[in-house]
């Protein structure tokens, strides 16, 4: 033995040591991500529902004690929007197969332009001639130039003379209203027609001008009928105030006006909610979406009805991948099947109490029967626009719970999303209804003309969903415990879209360099290691082109919106991610592209 001390210390240490290798918590992250990323993917798709009505029994056991509806068209610029199309779009919901007395109308005019006012005084009145056309015809869909666009002149010579005789009136109608615009000013001659023009001074501009609130229609009033004698529906022009140093809120905001004006002149029940966009293309959606709202059993849990949405204008071969087929037909309606299917905007049916803050309870009954109260029967219109107009005016929401408890939530560019999602947290259920014919249809979309716009459209939707998971309303932390984890997660699916791109951008760029650099990252294809790696990529794209195939499209359209989430995840959702955290650190601001409508011949 040595006998010296310190070589007895040293005796006393181990020979050997292990030690944990470096990565270790990198590889915990990858494996952890890629396993919620499966569990995403999973949930979704574990509970596929579908939903049918049955509107015979509905008309059987309900027939005159169907609710009134109320129902709002937004509309925000008449240059990117024409009012020739919001009217269209206008008469398609004014002719629905309803009893006209139950229904209103509201445009809501965040433009505040005279054009679109002018525009709706002349839809006002070509509809008396429209709405009895319809029903005696069964026209659909209900929306004049869609109509005309799709339909060419009936055989039946009776029917050909009405035909010719209404088309007439429909372009003459069109012609007025284009040359208004075009001149660039209201004539003194249109201006005398009716008392509204006066709201139009010459200092008022679209971000300032005062409420605009005008009863084109009132529908209690016996005279206003149609060519048969039929009541006509409400018909309501609103421009909410606007003033510059006041947030407006975008959609959110002119939803919310629009919520308390309707209640303060018709109060209905139900609110049907189109975008200017989309016109009406099943008269009886109405009766159908009721079939949910009026169901003895679960009816009263229901707060809201969403439709898919559906473009006129694709191409074959959906070039910019704008149908979302797989999205409608499989994964909302596995969110549906978690009981979290989410309000998308347009297409959609609300019960308007849930909008007002209210808490589901137990006790809930639920009653959808005409709710207008004794003094709105009484009022004169004058007297509902003056009460209206306070309603929508900048100051009116200070101090209240409007944009968070109430109504539709402010802050986020996807107010719909959010809206959905906080109205499930108060303990109601909601619906996604996707019937064989398409029951709202979007026209002109840009996405499928220009790839520019279909990204932009994207890279708006995206940071709206990433700045709710960022927020206090991130699913897994403000709805825990009050909706199913597969609806939390659902919803995260959707939101985690912005950084979803830095997983693509690791995959573009890694790989790449290993290559360069002659790294091996996957096992050799002779090697069986290499099963795994082949399989998960096979059945990964299997699975999607059987479930596209399944959903009506073709390959190549499978095969565009490969590209198209290529394209999405390295521009619009890495400028989203980036923006919505520049956003969260506070160095930028909100701000909404409004989708172009409009389609040059270029484009075409
Ligand atoms: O300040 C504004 C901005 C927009 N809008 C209206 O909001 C609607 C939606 O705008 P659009 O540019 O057509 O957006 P899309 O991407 O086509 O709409 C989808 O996405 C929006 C949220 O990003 C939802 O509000 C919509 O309901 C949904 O259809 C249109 O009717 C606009 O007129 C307003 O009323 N006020
Ligand atoms: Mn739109």
């Amino acid at each position: 033995m040595g006998g010296n001390n310190g070589g007895e210390e040293e005796a006393l240490q181990p020979l050997f040591e292990t030690k944990v290798a470096k990565g270790k918590f990198a590889y915990r992250i990858y494996a952890i991500t890629v396993l919620m990323g499966i569990c995403l993917i999973w949930s979704v798709r574990w509970n596929v529902i579908h939903r049918c009505t049955f509107k015979d029994r509905l008309i059987n056991r309900y027939g005159d004690k169907l609710p009134p509806v109320d129902i709002f068209v937004c509309t925000a610029d008449p240059k990117i929007e024409p009012p020739t199309m919001v009217i269209s779009t206008v008469l398609s919901v004014m002719s629905y197969n309803y009893p006209p007395d139950k229904l209103s109308v509201y445009l809501s005019d965040d433009g505040g332009s005279e054009f679109t006012f002018y525009a709706l005084l002349e839809a006002s009145r070509f509809s008396k001639h429209w709405i009895p056309f319809c029903k005696k015809f069964r026209v659909e869909p209900r929306s004049p130039a869609a109509y005309f666009a799709q339909n060419s002149i009936p055989e039946d010579t009776a029917a050909a003379k009405e035909w010719l005789t209404i088309k007439k009136l429909y372009e003459d109608m069109k012609c007025r209203i284009e040359s208004a615009i075009e001149k660039g000013s209201i004539s003194k001659d249109i201006r005398d027609q009716h008392k509204g023009f006066l709201e139009w001074n010459s200092e008022a501009t679209r971000q300032d001008h005062q409420s605009i609130v005008q009863i084109l229609i009132d529908g209690r009033n016996p005279d206003a009928v149609d060519d048969d004698g039929q009541q006509l529906p409400t018909l309501v022009y609103l421009a909410r105030e606007k003033r510059p140093h006041f947030p407006h809120n975008f959609k959110a905001g002119s939803m919310n006006s629009l919520i308390r004006v309707s209640a303060a002149i018709s109060n209905a029940p139900i609110i049907l909610n189109v975008d200017c966009d989309m016109y009406s293309n099943n008269s009886d959606a109405i009766k159908e979406a009721l079939c949910f709202f009026m169901d003895e059993e679960r009816g009263h849990r229901i707060s809201f009805v969403q439709y898919p949405q559906n473009y006129d204008n694709n191409t074959k071969n959906d070039i910019y991948s704008n149908v979302a087929g797989v999205l409608y037909k499989i994964e909302v309606p596995g969110m549906d099947g978690c009981d979290g299917a989410p309000y998308c905007g347009s297409g959609c049916f609300h019960r308007r109490e849930s909008h007002c803050g209210v808490q589901f309870s137990r006790n809930y009954k639920g009653k959808l029967n005409n709710s207008l109260c004794n003094t709105m029967k009484d009022s004169s219109v004058h007297e509902l626009e003056q009460g209206a107009k306070l309603l929508a005016n900048c100051g009116y929401e200070k101090g209240t719970q409007w944009g968070k408890e109430m109504g539709l939530v402010y802050g986020c560019l996807s107010e719909d999303v959010i809206t959905g999602l906080t109205i499930q947290c108060r303990g109601w259920k909601s619906v996604n209804y996707n019937p064989e014919r398409n029951s709202f249809v979007g026209v002109g979309r840009v996405a499928p003309n220009t790839l520019n716009q279909a990204l932009v459209q994207h890279e708006r939707w995206c940071k709206g969903m990433f700045y709710i998971f960022l927020s206090k309303y991130c699913p897994f932390i403000y709805a825990h415990g009050k909706i199913k984890l597969g609806a939390q997660m659902g919803y995260c699916v959707y939101l985690l879209w912005a950084p979803n791109s830095l997983a693509l951008l690791y995959y573009l760029i890694i790989p790449s360099i290993c290559l360069l650099r002659g790294i091996p990252l996957f096992p050799e294809v002779s090697s069986l290691w290499f099963l795994p790696f082949a399989y998960v990529y096979a059945a990964r794209n299997g699975c999607s082109i059987a479930e596209a195939l399944a959903c009506g499209d073709t390959l190549k359209a499978w095969w565009n919106s490969q590209r198209m989430w290529l394209f999405r995840r390295t521009t619009s959702y890495l400028f989203a991610f980036i923006d919505t955290v520049a956003r969260q650190l506070g160095f930028s601001q909100l701000a909404f592209s409004i989708t172009a409508k409009v389609v040059d011949d270029d484009v075409l």
